[in-house]
């Protein structure tokens, strides 16, 4: 199983229509990948928090419209990582969501995941945008892919509702900051080792809102060794995947199978 990660450059000097057309052609650049991930709310930057609600778009805006199309030309399973999506909470009320797209290789939009940890604290992301609730997986045909961004990565417990799922591939589009770069690459492998799976995580490149973005994209395999990595800069990395790796892995060294459910509470 052929993946390749495109980690964007996320420039603010770069209008959205630019970048969008630029990703686009990327995405399609990438024709023979069983697979291809964006990172996270590349449309906008992540940390583009006074933009957000000038760059919101419904699911059928014109991210989801160009990367439909970018999916179908190229013929991949495009994960076109996430945008801020305009949508309404339980009450019918207006509502932002940081919310990653899957496409099929014929363009269709097969999965929406509305990230549930939200990052800020007491501000940004957290006060701007609505939770998620779901856990959510899709079924590639060679794997089954579980979905998660960025500051989930922190949430071993979303991993496990993942794998309990199925998910063999757990797929992390992130727009991640330089200054914590060493725990995003531990916790990718973390992530990894106690799932018995492999990640790929899609960061973004560049400076946007005044934060340096991490780069280092990476595939990590189900014994958590590193398949690839990319470095700071705009980068495309691919790799070929063996997703049966993941049920060898797993039968032959069986921790999953030794998990206590429902420890009592202290
Ligand atoms: O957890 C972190 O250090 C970074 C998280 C983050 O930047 C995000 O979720 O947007």
């Amino acid at each position: 199983m052929r993946v390749s990660l495109i980690q964007i450059d996320v420039n603010p000097d770069e209008p959205g229509q630019v970048r969008r057309e630029r990703v686009a052609a990327l995405v399609r650049a990438e024709r023979g990948a069983d697979l291809v991930v964006l990172p996270e709310l590349w449309p906008v930057g992540a940390f583009a928090f006074d933009e957000f609600a000038a760059s919101a778009e419904p699911l059928d805006g014109p991210t989801a419209t160009a990367m439909s199309a970018a999916a179908r030309d190229a013929g991949v399973w495009l994960h076109a990582g996430s945008v801020v999506e305009r949508g309404t909470d339980g009450s019918g009320a207006e509502a932002l969501y940081n919310t990653s797209l899957l496409f099929a290789p014929d363009g269709t939009l097969r999965r929406a995941y509305r990230k549930i940890h939200r990052f800020g604290f007491d501000k940004g992301e957290a006060t701007l945008m609505a939770a998620g609730h779901e856990i959510v997986t899709e079924d590639l045909g060679p794997a089954t892919v579980g979905l998660a961004t960025c500051y989930d990565l922190r949430f071993p417990e979303q991993f496990r509702l993942l794998v309990d799922a199925g998910a063999e591939l757990l797929v992390v589009p992130a727009g991640w900051p330089a200054r914590r770069r060493a725990h995003w690459s531990l916790l990718a492998r973390a992530r990894a080792v106690e799932s018995q799976a492999y990640v790929l995580a899609c960061g973004t490149a560049g400076t946007h809102a005044g934060v340096e973005q991490a780069g280092y994209s990476v595939i990590v395999d189900p014994w958590g060794e590193v398949v690839a990595e990319a470095g700071p800069a705009e980068q495309v990395l691919s790799a070929d995947l063996d997703p049966a790796r993941v049920a060898t892995t797993r039968a032959d060294f069986p921790v999953l199978r030794d998990r206590v459910l429902g420890l009592p509470t202290p």
